[in-house]
């Protein structure tokens, strides 16, 4: 028996593995769990482990400069590796405190810094993920993480699609065939534990409602449009960018009604959306949203209100249809936070559906440190995929449905990365649309604080759509 072979004789040993029939968080049964929380109680073990994660990542010839754990079993074993080789650590918070710091991330946090991960079991790659998602929004790099046992689920090719290599000390293979060969285990319990592993894996549709649906970066906005179960409204979207060779949405963040409807006049044929945020402007008048309707119709671009509604269905029914600004009169779109569940889209539903108006659920931040992240955002596809008669896309950081209907649209995007000094994130156009599959880039400031702003949003325009092109290259020359 080699080292290996005597660690999995040892996880069978203190029952971090057993055999017989367990009831899963999803409601089915598995003939094998995993608990490695128990190897906390064997420190040997637990060096043990730790050794070889470190050995394979070293053999794999990763290079990092910082380490992170994810919680809470992979804590102690990242713990480990940072103290023996003198790596500096960090920890990822699973909830934010409501005092102090507020951070997500503890350690010190070096953007540009490669950052390994280390987790204990791979099932789905969820939790690789998450962890991963939220040292990236603090920018750190993570590119692999080393975890000691991959269960064969489709949970390395989900972190693959996502940038990640999965790097796995053992596989579910090797502990059966070792145990199976150590007598542990009977020939009956190896097919049946193989049979469940097939029959599970997270590469089918209806395990996990995030992965693998029929990918939509290869079909042009053009052929999304055409499909019978696109949103009328996402499907007049993609049309006109297509037509207007355009996937840019001016955030028109300007405090004064002639502005606002200035950057229409001009920016209006370089922009497939225009988004306004109504309340913070100073002189706000029915007449001002009947010119910037006028605007959209000549120019032919949609109007997008970034009211984020996030309050129970009968409020934000008043809040939309009603007050000084009847937003649903004159906003072809409006987003809403999920926070609140379903009934906010029933109520935004009752005043926009019969309007032809569509709604773009926030599934995503831009924002450091927000907590929009890993199942949350999981849980807001499947609340726009059940409510699709009226919400047809997301705000997000890129592509998270492969539903060829719904419009992704990306906020936090500059040609300069960076960010402001309250948070705000950027990436590029060609990040955006090219590396994250997203559909829509929603520029700011990166036009606004332009010297010519026709100049730079022409600039934005191009980055755009040579993304979009350079993602669907043989389809787009299809007439
Ligand atoms: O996650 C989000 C959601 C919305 N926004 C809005 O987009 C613009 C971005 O402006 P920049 O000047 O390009 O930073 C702004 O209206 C935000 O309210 C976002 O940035 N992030």
């Amino acid at each position: 028996m080699d080292e290996i072979d005597h660690l999995i004789v040892k996880l069978y040993e203190i029952q971090a593995v057993k055999f017989g029939s367990f009831k899963l968080k999803s409601g089915i049964n598995s003939p094998i769990y995993f608990d490695l929380r128990v190897i906390v109680s064997h420190p040997s073990l637990m060096n043990k482990v730790s050794n070889l994660l470190f050995l394979h990542a070293k053999r794999a010839g990763l290079k990092f400069n910082t380490v992170c754990g994810v919680p809470y079993t992979a804590l102690p074993l990242a713990t480990i590796i940072c103290s023996e080789h003198e790596l500096p650590m960090l920890i990822r918070r699973k909830e934010m405190k409501d005092y102090g710091t507020k951070k997500l991330v503890e350690g010190t946090v070096r953007p540009g810094d490669l950052c390994l991960i280390i987790e204990d079991v791979v099932t789905s790659g969820g939790s690789v993920l998450e962890t991963a998602e939220v040292l990236q929004k603090e920018g750190l790099m993570v590119t692999d993480a080393v975890v000691l046992m991959d269960r064969g689920q489709g949970g390395a090719k989900r972190l693959e699609k996502e940038g990640i290599t999965l790097h796995s000390v053992l596989t579910l293979s090797k502990l059966l065939e070792v145990l199976h060969k150590a007598g542990r285990i009977d020939s009956d319990t190896v097919v049946s534990v193989r049979q469940f592993i097939k029959e599970n894996s997270f590469e089918t549709p209806d395990c996990d409602p995030s992965i693998n649906r029929k990918p939509h970066e290869k079909l042009t906005y053009k052929a999304r449009a055409e499909r019978p179960d696109t949103h009328p409204l996402a499907a007049r979207l993609l049309r006109l960018m297509e037509n207007k060779k355009s996937n840019l949405c001016l955030s028109a963040d300007v405090t004064r009604a002639e502005e606002l409807l200035r950057l229409a006049e001009e920016l209006g044929p370089l922009i497939c959306v225009l988004k306004t945020h109504v309340d913070i402007l100073e002189d706000f008048s029915q007449k001002v949203a009947q010119t910037l309707k006028d605007l959209s119709e000549k120019h032919d671009f949609l109007i997008f209100e970034d009211r984020k509604f996030a309050d129970i269905g009968n409020t934000v029914k008043h809040q939309y249809g009603g007050g000084q600004y009847r937003i649903s009169s004159w906003s072809h779109i409006i987003n809403a936070h999920a926070v609140p569940g379903p009934g906010v889209i029933k109520g935004l539903r009752a005043v926009g559906q019969p309007l032809e108006r569509g709604c773009l659920l926030i599934a995503q931040m831009s924002s450091q440190g927000s907590l929009a992240t890993g199942s949350y955002t999981e849980a807001v596809v499947k609340m726009a995929e059940e409510n699709s008669d009226f919400v047809f896309g997301f705000i997000c950081g890129g592509k998270i449905s492969s539903e060829p209907g719904f419009v992704h649209m990306t906020p936090g995007v500059h040609l300069h990365s960076g960010g402001d000094d309250l948070g705000q994130q950027y990436c590029s156009p060609s990040d955006v649309i090219g590396g994250k599959e997203s559909d829509v880039i929603i520029v700011g400031r990166g036009i606004l604080a332009a010297p010519d702003k026709v100049v730079a949003a022409e600039e934005y325009r191009k980055a755009g759509w040579e993304a979009y092109q350079k993602r669907i290259p043989r389809d787009y020359e299809k007439p």
